[in-house]
């Protein structure tokens, strides 16, 4: 028998971001190839957006998805998010070139108060949500603050993009496929203080750190070029990254909802004090997934060169929320 559809909301779904996002998620890449879902898309109630949303469902129609049981156009998050099981926070502003992505706070801080009401009142009690929108971690956290009645594990920032590109980077360095990386954990905040550490990771058993054995590469090369690599999309492309954060999405949100196998990815999620980090602080921290539930992997050593990296990534996160307490 097939299985009963599911409700998954995408905000800035005619936004470059959501244009690479919504026909995977309604071909099943995100939650099986067994699992029907309903798309309820939410953008600003301004016409632009609004038409050119049409045109995006319009196209969505055309794909003809066997999977794809219904779809809405909203305009307003309270029925965007009605029953919701599954959250995509991407609507927001992204970054120019030149700017770093805290700045956005002042601007799209707002916009995760007003979402995060709106998911405590409509949404389904379990609902999983993802927020990519920047700075994300301290966009997730400002929407869990808004949703006291939802359990605060519900909600989660985007580390993946950073953790798929430190796999990469770790690949070409080892010459080693990506699907042979396991392990790996990226520490704090999407922005250039995230610390992306191979101090556990292994291929075929072996440890990624032995193999490079170059501090100076992982201080002055792999970390810059991980920490960097958005601002160098915006300056090749013009545009910030749109497919790659597309698939770190539905990779998150895959994990999450179908399992890692007992694998290690790296999710924003609030703290419980693991590694010293203050309570309900959103953290990138390495998880094993099972049973639609996250574990935070315990017990990992820190060295000094980590710890460092680990505080400066804290300090940022806390000062970005110190910015914000005043709004909630
Ligand atoms: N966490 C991560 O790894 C990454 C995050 N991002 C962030 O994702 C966000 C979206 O990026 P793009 O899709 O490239 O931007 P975009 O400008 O192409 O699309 C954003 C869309 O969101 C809509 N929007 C704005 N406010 C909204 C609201 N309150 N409710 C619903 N929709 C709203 C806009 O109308 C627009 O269509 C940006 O903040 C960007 O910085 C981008 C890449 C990676
Ligand atoms: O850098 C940006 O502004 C977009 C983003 O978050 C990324 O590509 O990691």
């Amino acid at each position: 028998m097939s299985k009963k559809p599911v409700r998954v909301a995408v905000t800035g779904a005619a936004g470059q971001i959501g244009y690479a996002l919504l026909f995977r998620i309604a071909s099943g890449e995100m939650l099986g190839k067994d699992q029907p879902v309903i798309l309820q898309l939410l953008e600003v109630p301004v016409e632009g957006p609004q038409k050119a949303l049409k045109g995006v469902m319009m196209e969505l129609d055309d794909c003809a998805f066997p999977l794809l049981a219904g779809m809405e156009a909203h305009s307003d998050p309270m029925t965007a998010f009605k029953d919701t099981d599954y959250a995509l926070l991407v609507g927001s502003m992204p970054r120019k070139a030149g700017m770093e992505r805290a700045e956005l706070l002042s601007i799209n801080g707002q916009i995760f108060i007003g979402q995060g009401k709106a998911l405590d009142a409509v949404a389904s009690r379990d609902v999983k949500v993802l927020v990519v929108g920047n700075p994300a971690n301290t966009n997730a956290w400002i929407a869990m603050k808004s949703a006291p009645s939802l359990p605060r594990e519900n909600f989660t920032a985007m580390l993946r993009l950073d953790h798929n590109r430190a796999l990469s980077q770790l690949a070409a360095k080892t010459g080693k496929p990506v699907a042979s990386i396991q392990k790996l954990a990226v520490w704090g905040n999407h922005s250039p203080t995230m610390y992306a550490d191979y101090r556990f990771a292994t291929i075929e058993g072996a440890s990624v750190k032995d193999m490079i054995n170059d501090h100076a590469w992982n201080k002055d090369v792999f970390l810059p070029t991980v920490g960097k690599r958005g601002a160098a999309i915006i300056e090749a492309r013009g545009l910030s990254s749109a497919a790659s954060a597309a698939n770190a999405a539905i990779d998150h949100m895959r994990d999450w909802a179908l399992g890692t196998n007992g694998g290690w990815v790296t999710m924003g999620v609030p703290s419980n004090g693991e590694y010293g980090i203050p309570k309900d602080t959103m953290f990138g921290y390495p998880v094993t997934c099972e049973g639609g539930k996250y574990k935070i992997v315990e017990g990992l050593p820190v060295d000094e060169f980590s710890q460092g990296c680990i505080d400066k990534t804290l300090a940022e996160l806390v000062g970005e929320q110190d910015g914000v307490k005043h709004l909630l």
